[in-house]
């Protein structure tokens, strides 16, 4: 029997482990310590949270004056008939009314106002902080799990932390005054009707363990839904070209049904708590009636007395029910606390010097110097020993297979990752030992796949330079020879692009991507594949524009087809990761190995586009 109310309780209230998460819990963390963690966001709010304090602790005193006025009604007014009195006791009444409405007014005002400001705050803080890290947390984190974070989460912690705390306070001076005035009136009555606070105490926190482990799985599951619906509907083209809206569906509603089982379950843990607390509370209830009754009977207490005792006693055990209640409240909300604390305790792999050296305008000397690097998590390192150099206006083609670790030495260069060994550097100076803002001032980028902004055509140009005019803007437009698609755009600089460009054709986008490097103005450039994607029409027509782009420049050209490099000053050949070959296109053709295979496999056909020597 014992068995049979064991399991059906355990499949009411525990939620069942996914082990195929898309999303993976974060760590468990201790409730003080959550507590701890959050209570730095309230600072500019702190004053005010200790007039909150003032307000909860003058409520319940109204509340407790409310019910002691009773027992003044009931021994002084209505057992000797004496109305004279109801004069000032109605007075009494509607005084404590409007103060205590004074009260509530200005505590609601003054808790909506800190816990918004908090969430301000907090929310500017984990934005900011996320944004800061490095390009390698992205790579391996779902982007609508991280949406998740900072929107629905954050706000859960609120609850956490400030009204659940005001409402702490408030129940605990409750408690305090409630707990006083009944030891005032019969203290052995109120020592009894404490002899049940123990289960009160029991029952929350076996409840709370519950609460938390469903929330926990509740939270995790909003984060997979967000991280899906973010994959699909970014994709929606692939899924529907692919006919996969019903696998898709499928893996959402997994989630989905997930999530409710785990809001369920949570349901069925707070339902069975309110009548768990009810019986414990009816139990201290009836003993104090009976004991109270008695002590009545024995003339040790009036009518009045016994009926405030016993209201008081209602009134005792409401803010216990309501802390352990609360006590659930906390637990849940710790839940979210946690997946912002996972998110806040990442730091970025890359981190800025102590004491960075000054560069101002590079001169535009690149150099890779023994470069070795593993991306994290992995067993084969994308890039070992590689070594090369570019001096400044030089073009340098680093080509290549797939995989061999090209695009990968351009994000070393943008040092969104460090070498495991060796140096890269600019001018001669180590890039670790950069300012990264400085560093990026200096490199102008475009890469394969051209990233548009919503915004318009003119937003989309000046991101490579906020502060540029317009005649900046207009004149990097006509050298990147966009200008002529975006006057026939309807509202020419002024239409919207759409997210990601998705109203812009790929040529187009690649034009407005060489407008927004070459309004940048860096030394150094590079172009990671700049004509993948583009037939070989588009493909021409982007190339005298790079060429604009490119004059003056250092530039690093990656390519896996050879199209786009015949003629760069220097060749380097990537395979797996290491310089197979280095020279001029003629010296790599003429040496008959990996170039000259490659050049055969991937050779410009006739009117194929070329990039060629800039002079
Ligand atoms: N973020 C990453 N995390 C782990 N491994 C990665 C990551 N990015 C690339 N790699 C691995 O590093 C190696 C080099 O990749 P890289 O993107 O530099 O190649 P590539 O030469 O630019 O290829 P392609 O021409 O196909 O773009 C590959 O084996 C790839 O699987």
């Amino acid at each position: 029997m014992k068995r049979v109310v064991r399991s059906a309780l355990r499949r009411l209230l525990y939620v069942a482990e996914d082990h195929n998460a898309v999303v993976a819990a974060a760590p468990p963390i201790s409730l003080p310590d959550v507590f701890r963690r959050f209570w730095p966001y309230t600072r500019g709010g702190r004053r005010w949270i200790v007039l909150i304090i003032a307000f909860s602790m003058i409520g319940p005193v109204i509340e407790a004056a409310e019910i002691w006025l009773f027992k003044i009604v009931v021994d002084d007014m209505l057992v000797p008939h004496d109305l004279g009195l109801f004069v000032p006791i109605a007075g009494a009444y509607l005084g404590l009314t409007l103060l205590s409405g004074v009260f509530a007014f200005g505590d609601d005002v003054t808790s909506g106002w800190v816990s918004e400001r908090f969430l301000l705050t907090l929310r500017s803080d984990v934005f900011r902080h996320v944004q800061g890290l490095s390009l390698g947390f992205f790579e391996r984190r779902r982007l609508g799990d991280l949406l998740s974070r900072v929107t629905g989460d954050i706000d859960t912690v609120e609850t956490f932390l400030l009204s659940g705390m005001s409402n702490a306070i408030w129940y605990g001076t409750q408690l305090a005054v409630f707990l006083g005035l009944l030891f005032y009136l019969q203290w052995d009555l109120t020592l009894l009707a404490l002899v049940i606070a123990p289960m009160f105490w029991f029952a929350a926190r076996r409840f709370s363990r519950l609460i938390k482990a469903a929330s926990r799985e509740r939270r995790r599951r909003s984060g997979s839904i967000s991280a899906i619906t973010e994959e699909v509907l970014g994709n929606v083209a692939l899924v529907q070209a692919y006919n996969r809206q019903d696998w898709e569906h499928g893996r959402f509603e997994r989630e989905n049904r997930g999530r409710f089982e785990a809001a369920m379950a949570s349901t069925r843990i707070r339902a069975l708590f309110g009548p768990v607390i009810d019986l414990i509370e009816m139990i201290g209830a009836l003993i104090v009636m009976g004991l109270g009754t008695w002590e009545l009977a024995r003339g040790h207490l009036s009518l009045g007395g016994l009926m405030v005792f016993l209201g008081l006693l209602s009134r005792l055990y409401s803010p216990i029910r309501d802390l352990s209640r609360l006590n659930n409240t906390f637990y849940s909300a710790s839940a979210s606390g946690e997946r912002i604390i996972e998110l806040l305790d990442q730091h970025p792999q890359v981190v800025e010097a102590a004491d960075p050296g000054l560069l101002g305008r590079a001169r535009g000397d690149v150099e890779f110097d023994a470069v070795s690097f593993s991306y994290p998590q992995t067993a084969q390192p994308a890039l070992r020993g590689v070594s090369f150099r570019a001096a400044p206006g030089e073009t340098l083609a680093v080509v290549g297979p797939s995989g061999a670790g090209k695009s990968t030495a351009a994000k070393l260069l943008l040092r969104f990752y460090d070498p495991d060994a060796g140096a890269v550097r600019i001018d001669g100076i180590d890039l670790r030992d950069l300012r990264l803002r400085e560093l990026r001032d200096n490199v102008a980028v475009v890469l394969q796949e051209t990233l548009v902004f919503h915004g318009t055509v003119r937003d989309n140009i000046a991101y490579g330079r906020p502060d540029a005019s317009e005649a900046q803007i207009l004149a990097a437009a006509r050298a990147a020879d966009a200008d002529e698609f975006i006057g026939e755009l309807p509202e020419g600089y002024d239409t919207l692009v759409g997210q990601r460009g998705r109203l812009l054709s790929g040529g187009q986008r690649q034009r407005l991507a060489i407008a927004r490097a070459m309004i940048r103005d860096a030394p150094v450039l590079i172009l990671d594949e700049p004509t993948t994607g583009l037939d070989a029409e588009s493909g021409r027509r982007i190339l005298e524009p790079l060429r604009r782009l490119m004059h003056g420049r250092t530039t690093i050209v990656i390519s896996h087809n050879l199209l786009t490099v015949r003629d760069a000053t220097r060749i380097v050949v990537l395979d797996h990761g290491r310089v197979a070959e280095d020279g001029t296109h003629d010296e790599l053709l003429a040496h008959r190995a990996a170039y000259a295979r490659l050049y055969r496999l991937h050779g410009p056909a006739d009117g194929a586009p070329t990039l060629t020597v800039l002079s």
